[in-house]
């Protein structure tokens, strides 16, 4: 057992919450309404550039180079991610001018901000667990919607951001990202510190799982108008 899955074992519901979410499931047998994915799009990339920050913050709050390599190299998968999801969105008729005139939902600030609180207030392992659940719980979520493999969805109408978390480069992210936290509690985790960590962690969980229902409320929104 990782440090990660003893994290995900103490905030079971919170984590089940978010990896399990009605957004997912939707997406998973292609029911979810194309509203709500477009909705979800958009915010997405606004969180990207935030989550970048944070990430830029765990550069800052490194003391070895390892810790400095390992947010670079996320920094750059995100920037890369990016790229994806402004293709993506022109792909469902969002040019790039109009997602980024769009504004941050409420939870999106929310879950950014939250993120980069922990790292301002906190050390590197409190940033690190609040952004463990996005790494690692979308590299999740892309294996468990392809389990037959990405060719298996064909011509599933979220195949192509299925297939780009079940890909090899976000699961190699997020396996790296379980390194990080494995060396970072190597340093010595107290069970008040445990107990302190499993908060974060548990709250991270529920702001991801706020983004999917966020999604959702935007598009049955947006198709009432
Ligand atoms: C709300 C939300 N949560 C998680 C991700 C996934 N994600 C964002 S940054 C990153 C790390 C490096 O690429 C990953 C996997 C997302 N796109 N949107």
């Amino acid at each position: 057992m990782d440090f990660f899955d003893r994290l995900k074992a103490a905030a079971h519901d919170d984590w089940q919450s978010y990896v399990d979410h009605e957004f997912v499931r939707g997406m998973g047998d292609g029911t979810l309404p194309h509203e709500a994915f477009k909705a979800y799009l958009v915010q997405d990339y606004l969180f990207l550039i935030h989550f970048s920050r944070a990430w830029a913050l765990a550069a800052y709050k490194a003391r070895t180079l390892q810790d400095l390599k390992a947010a670079q190299d996320t920094l750059s998968a995100i920037l890369n991610e990016m790229n994806l999801h402004l293709r993506l969105c022109e792909r469902w008729g969002l040019s790039a001018e109009a997602v980024e005139a769009e504004e941050e939902h409420p939870a999106n600030v929310a879950y950014t901000r939250y993120v980069l609180d922990c790292g301002m207030s906190g050390d590197l392992l409190d940033l690190h667990v609040a952004l463990s659940p996005c790494v690692i719980g979308y590299a999740e979520i892309g294996k468990a919607l392809a389990p037959n493999g990405v060719e298996a969805l064909a011509d599933h109408p979220y195949r192509e951001w299925i297939g780009e978390y079940a890909g090899e480069g976000f699961q190699s992210a997020a396996t790296a990202a379980r390194a990080t936290l494995d060396r970072l509690a190597q340093r010595g985790v107290s069970e008040e510190r445990f107990t302190e960590l499993v908060k974060i962690f548990g709250m991270a969980s529920r702001l991801e799982a706020a983004f999917w229902q966020m999604g959702l409320d935007l598009g049955a929104q947006a198709k009432v108008a």
